[in-house]
């Protein structure tokens, strides 16, 4: 099986301060101050082309962190990522520049791949019609809907034609046709032999759309392998951590929290 994404021990530390004088007392000290907290820790999986990957974990398990840094738009703390070609993330929070109208977002992202002026002459047409958000392709992003956004940037993405494509939550906010759309266009690409991660708290759509499941939980790889194996270990993880009482719950997510913050 040909490799399409390989990530190797990759970890995602951000400093944390409780206030502005340790922030100041970290610049200061050669040694630094303060609190690491790790997004990620030690995370390796590989996926083959035409993998469907979907991520799973509960909330600030470090999904989206890993996602922009598969899409290197984040680079990793320690660790590496290879992508064999190119990587193009869908997210609500995508890469759109919200000063310039969706039109130009488009001709920008296609530029910035390197595609001609023809190109995008030809692309910007299909883009526009597959996004259908009317007159507001003229407007700037910064006055779209998170809907629109996701439309916009689910359009470019797809258009683009990426050898790895990253869905992080970007279906969630639209409606349920545009929604569907969308996923026809993943099906093809999937056809296509692409490869594609897709992040969404909708677990049937996960459960449909995914062949295999990567489990991040509070920050590192709890299980890799197929859907129909990881989902249901995680559905029972969540349907224990339901019945735990409110004590339980707070000591496991303390163990949780020490597990992911070090000292600098
Ligand atoms: N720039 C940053 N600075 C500090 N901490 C960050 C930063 N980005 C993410 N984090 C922290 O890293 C952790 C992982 O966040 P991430 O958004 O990747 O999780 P997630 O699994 O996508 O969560 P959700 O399901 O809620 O979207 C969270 O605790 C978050 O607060």
């Amino acid at each position: 099986m040909e490799k399409s994404v390989v990530v190797s021990h990759v970890t995602k530390k951000y400093k944390m301060f409780n206030s502005n004088s340790d922030k100041i007392l970290d610049l200061i000290l050669p040694k630094g101050y303060g609190k690491s907290f790790y997004a990620l820790q030690d995370v390796s999986f590989d996926a083959n082309k035409g993998d469907v990957v979907g991520i799973i974990g509960v909330n600030g398990s470090g999904k989206s962190t890993l996602s922009n840094i598969i899409a290197g738009i984040v680079p990793p703390t320690t660790g590496q990522v290879t992508v064999n070609g190119e990587a193009s993330l869908i997210a609500i929070q995508s890469g759109l520049k919200g000063e310039l109208t969706g039109r130009e977002n488009i001709e920008l992202k296609c530029l910035m791949l390197g595609f001609s002026k023809k190109e995008i002459k030809d692309l910007a047409p299909q883009i526009i019609e597959f996004a259908d958000i009317g007159d507001f392709i003229d407007q700037p992003v910064k006055s779209y809907s998170s809907g629109m956004r996701s439309r916009l940037g689910f359009a470019i993405s797809i258009h683009i034609d990426p050898d790895v494509l990253i869905i992080d939550e970007a279906l969630s906010v639209g409606d349920q046709t545009f929604a569907d759309k969308c996923l026809e266009k993943m099906n093809e690409f999937k056809k296509l032999g692409k490869t594609i991660f897709f992040i969404s708290h909708s677990i049937p759509q996960m459960k449909k759309f995914c062949e295999k499941a990567l489990w991040i939980q509070y920050g590192q790889v709890e299980g890799y392998g197929s859907m129909k194996e990881i989902m249901p270990q995680y559905e029972a993880f969540i349907a224990n951590y339901k019945k735990m009482s409110n004590e339980e719950k707070a000591a496991f997510q303390e163990k949780m929290r020490a597990r992911r913050t070090a000292e600098v």
